[in-house]
């Protein structure tokens, strides 16, 4: 460890997320610096890496990962470069926080579990960031009391003001749901057993082509019935809502009306315009609380095991989309590291 303690930590990609998580890292958390940033983009690298002191910019995670300044490794690079990058740092014996989804295939992400298990511990912390959102673990913890009896069923809706230009349909299921399909296994405490994906007609402020709105339904290994509207050109803004329906009440979040205003006739509160506005504090929970495990020499947070079995039920997702049929989902046995 570099610096009086302090974690040096290499991050894999400078673009939207790499980039906030370079100024989280910089000026919002503790314990943590950039000690170099990687971008197959050198330019952009070279411009992320300037504004930290002591940070050196590469194109190549190889150098980034062999240097003595690095301690833990930060991917977000997209889904397909993920796999190598997490082999590199198994390789190099370094912790990582690997953004969403752990690889884009449950294949992919097979040969990721199996590489840690031969390392015999966890390295990797996947970054499903709902489950450090504050109303989110609220509700976790009122599910966890079973003060309102057992969950039935679960809605959701997960809604993004527009798609960008390279959205296809099977990116709602795999980039938009794959939230839906982390926080459903966490809350409940349950595997989703199989997937079917209804479709109304397309929206007029969708791109010619894309599927969008999609109604997804899972079924869980424990008999709950989950739902979730996923629309990513509602035009409005970003809104991901929960509501949880229980034997003895139900339970809701993502209402998000920090204030109401009355004015000019109307009354109401303002919608955030995207993740990074809505999950914000979440984003820093969930990088505090990586850097604090680290520290500590512990892993925590959603595991390679969740990695996968998102990927698993991504794939099923996908295949229901094309086939229009309830697709099941088929997990291996889940592995003792993971218990
Ligand atoms: N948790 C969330 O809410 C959330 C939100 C958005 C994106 N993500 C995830 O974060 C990751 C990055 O997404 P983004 O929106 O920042 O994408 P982006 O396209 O803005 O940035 C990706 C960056 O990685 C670089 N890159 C590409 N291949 C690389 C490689 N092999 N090695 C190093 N750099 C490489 C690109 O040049 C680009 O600068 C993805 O896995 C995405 O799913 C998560
Ligand atoms: O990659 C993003 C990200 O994961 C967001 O959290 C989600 O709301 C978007 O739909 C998705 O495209």
């Amino acid at each position: 460890m570099t610096h009086q303690g302090t974690l040096g930590v290499a991050v894999i990609g400078t673009g939207r997320m790499g980039a906030d998580h370079v100024r989280r890292i910089n000026e919002v958390i503790s314990g943590a610096r950039v000690a170099a940033v990687v971008d197959v983009d050198a330019e952009r690298a070279k411009a992320v890496a300037q504004g930290v002191d002591g940070c050196t910019a590469h194109t190549d995670p190889a150098a980034a990962l062999a240097s003595d300044d690095v301690d833990a490794v930060l991917i977000a690079s997209p889904g397909p470069a993920h796999e190598a990058t997490l082999l590199a740092a198994f390789a190099h014996d370094l912790p990582v926080l690997c953004e969403k989804p752990l690889t884009p295939d449950a294949a992919s992400a097979l040969r990721v579990l199996e590489a840690e298990q031969r390392l015999g511990r966890r390295r990797v912390q996947v970054g499903f960031m709902r489950r450090y959102d504050a109303e989110y673990l609220r509700l976790k913890a009122l599910l966890d009391s079973r003060e309102l009896g057992r969950p039935l069923m679960l809605h959701n809706r997960h809604r993004n003001a527009s798609s960008p230009p390279w959205f296809t349909s099977a990116m709602l299921i795999n980039d938009s749901v794959v939230h839906e399909m982390d926080v459903t296994r966490w809350l409940l405490g349950q595997e989703i057993t199989a997937v079917t994906v209804l479709r109304p007609v397309p929206s007029g402020n969708a791109p010619e082509g894309l599927e969008d709105p999609q109604l997804v339904l899972f079924e869980t290994d424990g008999g709950v019935i989950v739902d979730t509207e996923i629309n990513v050109n509602c035009g409005f803004g970003y809104q991901v809502q929960a509501e949880v329906v229980c034997e003895r009440g139900t339970a809701r979040i993502g209402d998000g009306h920090t204030m109401v205003t009355n004015a000019a006739g109307r009354w109401g509160g303002t919608i955030a315009q995207d993740f990074v506005e809505r999950f914000a504090d979440a984003y820093d929970r969930e990088v505090q609380a990586w850097v604090d495990a680290t520290r500590r020499g512990e892993v925590t947070g959603p595991s390679v095991w969740d990695g996968y079995a998102a990927a698993a039920v991504c794939e099923a997702g996908v295949r229901a989309q094309r086939e229009g049929t309830r697709i099941t989902v088929d997990l291996i046995a889940r592995p003792a590291l993971y218990h």
